[in-house]
């Protein structure tokens, strides 16, 4: 930002939840951990998704249904019509996709592929496979890494377009710049950020510092 120019305003209706939790530092660590091995990588990143899930889901639509138990009749709850929709961001995303449907088995996926210029830190899509109208739909979308904020801008930005009305973004890591470029770029709109941790800072290269490096790179081995 230039010398002197006003500071941009952070408009605070997207809602930050960092979990805060001994078990999700604990596999967080060892995610950062340059040592560990894609393998382990990937384990640890479903694991991690599955925490994160639980608090994610907290606002999940449900309804009231009739049930006979062996004893008695009683009532309950089951996940409610629309499905909701998970849609990963390919590829580092996919790592999250299955730690994510553990917890909410009746959804249905789309998928978007999308990549950063790592010159220019631009996003662009390069594949998108969803649903055209999701009106009235809760959508889940994940991504481990929150950096500049450009690729989850951009996701989250269609979803709203073909209609979704409550989104909420899974993701392992984010920066400090790539939370507040999200309230000011979605200001207005429903959206739910969870994640284990909000890091330092970006560095030069548009890398969460101390972050986990490069999240597909680590889970699937360099693209090129
Ligand atoms: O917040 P941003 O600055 O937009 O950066 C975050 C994006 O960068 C990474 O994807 P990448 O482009 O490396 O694609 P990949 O998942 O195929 O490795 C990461 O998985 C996010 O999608
Ligand atoms: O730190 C970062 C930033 C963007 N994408 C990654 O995979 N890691
Ligand atoms: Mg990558």
């Amino acid at each position: 930002m230039r010398a002197g120019a006003p500071r941009p305003v952070t408009v605070v209706d997207m809602r930050l939840h960092v979990v805060d939790h001994p078990l999700v530092a604990h596999k967080l660590t060892t995610l950062r951990d340059q040592r560990t091995d894609s393998a382990t990588f990937r384990r640890l990143a479903d694991e991690l998704v599955t925490l994160l899930a639980y608090e994610a889901t907290r606002d999940v639509r449900t309804e009231q249904v009739d049930i006979q138990t062996p004893v008695a009749q009683t009532t309950g709850v089951k996940l409610s019509h629309p499905r909701p929709l998970v849609v990963p961001i390919l590829r580092a995303g996919l790592g999250m996709l299955d730690g994510m449907v553990r917890l909410l088995p009746t959804a249905e996926v789309g998928f978007l592929g999308m990549i950063r210029n790592e010159e220019t830190l631009e996003a662009s899509t390069y594949a998108t496979r969803m649903p055209e109208d999701l009106s009235g739909r809760q959508v889940y979308v994940l991504d481990p890494m929150l950096a500049t904020g450009g690729t989850l801008v951009a996701a989250i930005r269609e979803l709203i377009r073909r209609g979704a009305d409550d989104v909420t973004a899974v993701v392992l890591l984010a920066a400090p710049e790539g939370v507040e470029i999200m309230e000011r770029e979605l200001a207005g709109t429903p959206v739910t950020v969870v994640t284990a941790s909000v890091d330092e800072r970006l560095n030069e290269h548009g890398y969460i510092v101390p972050g986990l490096g490069d999240a597909g790179d680590r889970m699937y081995g360099a693209a090129e």
